[in-house]
């Protein structure tokens, strides 16, 4: 049996936080972060962990279809910043929805992991589960170093996400999923120090995110690109990338020769959301009218980062 994405849900901390705010807390200015990057804005979490955020999306996703949470079969929850190692953050959903049937796990792949966690979704689906969620939930303000402005203006908070529903029609038609480990530390962040007797700690290691950007920027240019040139179609109608950089997604464009237009992008209100930033701009096309479910419109979901993490599925809605 196929799996197709019947609903799609948001849901965004009501801190809003323009780079203006910003430029009175740190050396930086609107100028350089929205030409850089495209940002204007990035809602930030004031009293909520990522629980909070991915619950308030999987009570919208049974509100909007209607479904009831002992109807779900699974719940996936991608993210790079959980509340706790254990429980997962999907446990946390599922006790909070009393979903009592489904079983829950998160999946650690940074800014890949909701195309990881669709592409896991779509496989319970094709071999027998009915319904699931997959919800990209992060609050990455928690581990952003506040003090180092060539990171702390890129982030935001947010979650979003889908269900899967039985669809008699093939909607997934590739994906290519990726990873690199080798290059594991050009972007790390939540590092757990070991505060045993026994242990002797050897070198230092910083909790708060921090990345090679250079390094980050090239891999994306180069590897992504390659990817998607693997699974695109010449008809397709739009690609959702990783909001992560503006120019980034210029220059993908132009080395794919795919005009800009087909690229959708929100992280000039979002900033760069990791897992949550895919599923936010598939939700905020939805709500706009610019996507329809079940129109059969041709899509490309390209999710690249931590990890290194990398992947693409090419679907239809
Ligand atoms: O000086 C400049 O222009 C700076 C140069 C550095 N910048 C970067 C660098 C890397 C990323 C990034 C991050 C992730 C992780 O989600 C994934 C993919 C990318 Cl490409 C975003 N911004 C900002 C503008």
């Amino acid at each position: 049996q196929h799996a197709k994405i019947t609903c799609t849900s948001r849901y965004v901390p009501k801190n809003a936080v323009s780079n203006e705010q910003l430029s009175k807390m740190m050396d930086t200015s609107d100028e350089w972060i929205s030409s850089r990057t495209g940002i204007r804005s990035r809602n930030i979490v004031t009293n909520e962990n990522t629980s909070d955020l991915c619950i308030k999306v999987a009570e919208r996703l049974l509100e909007k279809s209607g479904k009831k949470a002992e109807d779900l079969d699974f719940i996936l929850v991608a993210t790079m910043t959980p509340d706790y190692g254990t429980p997962s953050v999907a446990c946390l959903v599922q006790g909070h929805i009393s979903a009592t049937r489904a079983f829950a796990f998160d999946i650690s792949a940074a800014c890949s992991g909701f195309v990881y966690g669709l592409s896991m979704g779509e496989k319970l689906i094709r071999t027998g589960k009915k319904l699931g969620m997959v919800i990209g939930g992060e609050t990455l303000s928690k581990v952003l170093d506040w003090n180092d402005r060539s990171t702390a203006v890129l982030f935001g908070d947010g979650a979003a996400g889908v269900l899967l529903e039985v669809d008699k029609e093939e909607h997934f038609l590739n994906e290519k999923l990726q990873a690199d480990g080798q290059r594991a530390l050009s972007l790390t962040s939540g590092y757990v120090e070991n505060k045993s007797p026994f242990y002797i700690e050897e070198s230092e290691h910083s909790s708060y995110l921090s990345m090679t950007g250079r390094d980050i920027y090239d891999f994306s240019l180069n590897d992504v690109t390659k990817n998607i040139q693997e699974i695109i179609e010449d008809d397709v109608d739009y690609l959702l990338l990783h909001q992560a950089n503006k120019r980034i997604i210029e220059k993908i464009s132009k080395k794919l020769k795919v005009p800009r237009e087909k690229f959708l992008t929100n992280m000039e209100h979002n900033g760069n959301t990791s897992a949550a930033s895919i599923p936010l701009l598939l939700d905020e096309a939805v709500e706009k009218g610019v996507l329809q479910l079940g129109s059969n419109q041709k899509i490309v979901l390209t999710g690249y980062g931590g990890g290194l993490t990398w992947g693409s599925i090419l679907l239809t809605l």
